[in-house]
């Protein structure tokens, strides 16, 4: 097998069961995969099939039941700051600004004052919410609450970020916009994202690689390179919605989840 870059994630011959009411329950596997810095993978598969739970075993929130989750090959064995998780729904202190939820992240890991707030700043100008900085999260909608915790967990310079459905709660058009904020996001950053989505067209839009899993125990049953984050920064959404290759990826998605 091809050495994997430095940084790269794998998930070898990877598990998990949860265990209800004294009976093991498969959830996830067997999981194989190799991610290379600065992909931007999206997953995509039926409700339960464990798209969550394999984002957990990254992130270190739970331990694979069998197999091993590394990144740059050490095990993953917890939460680390290396790896930012954004859920679908926004997790910001009301009582903090927009500000100061940005800056925590920096704050608790000991970065002092003026570049934790040059940190906020640069963070706060690229998700588009530099004028609000000194709101209350209350202040805001459902889709800049969703950009200020984006802005929040880059704060921290992760080098993965791990993103929860992180649009499946907003309209359609903020939906959209944010997507196109998040590939520009992606392309100035270079952080690899891992992004779950139920939106067949989401997957394909943003992914530079889309994944499909089959239903409970999840495995990986489709994945492929998808060119469109490439021709983004030219080329309007509507055109790349309408390319022959986008409407067929998208076909094959959608086949994938069914089958
Ligand atoms: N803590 C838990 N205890 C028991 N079963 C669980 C637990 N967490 C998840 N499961 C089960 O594991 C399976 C996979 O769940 P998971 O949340 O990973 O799926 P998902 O693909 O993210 O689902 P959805 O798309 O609906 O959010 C589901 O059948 C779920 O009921």
């Amino acid at each position: 097998m091809a050495e994997l870059a430095p940084r790269g994630i794998a998930f070898e011959d990877v598990r998990h069961h949860f265990s209800v009411g004294g009976a093991a329950v498969p959830a996830l596997g067997p999981v194989d995969l190799r991610i290379e810095p600065g992909e931007l993978v999206t997953i995509a598969g039926p409700s339960g099939c464990g798209k969550t739970t394999l984002l957990r075993l990254l992130a270190g929130f739970l331990s694979p039941s069998e197999g091993e989750v590394t990144v740059g090959g050490r095990p993953v064995d917890g939460p680390a700051a290396e790896r930012g998780v954004v859920f679908q729904q926004p997790t910001l202190f009301p009582w903090l600004s927009v500000r100061r939820n940005v800056e925590l992240g920096p704050r608790l890991r000991g970065v002092d004052g003026p570049a934790r707030r040059d940190a906020a700043r640069r963070y706060l100008d690229l998700v588009g919410l530099a004028e609000f900085a000194d709101h209350r999260p209350y202040e805001l909608s459902g889709g800049m609450q969703q950009r200020c915790q984006i802005a929040r967990v880059l704060a921290n310079e992760p080098d993965i970020v791990l993103m929860d459905e992180p649009f499946g709660a907003l309209d359609a058009l903020t939906r959209e916009r944010l997507q196109d904020e998040l590939l520009a996001i992606w392309r100035s950053t270079g952080r690899t994202i891992l992004f779950i989505t139920h939106s067949v067209d989401e997957a394909v839009f943003l992914g530079s690689r889309v994944l499909v899993m089959s239903p409970r125990p999840g495995r990986i049953v489709l994945d492929e390179r998808a060119v469109f984050t490439d021709h983004g920064e030219r080329v309007p959404a509507e055109e790349i919605r309408a390319l022959p290759e986008y409407v067929e990826l998208r076909e094959e998605v959608r086949r994938a989840i069914a089958a």
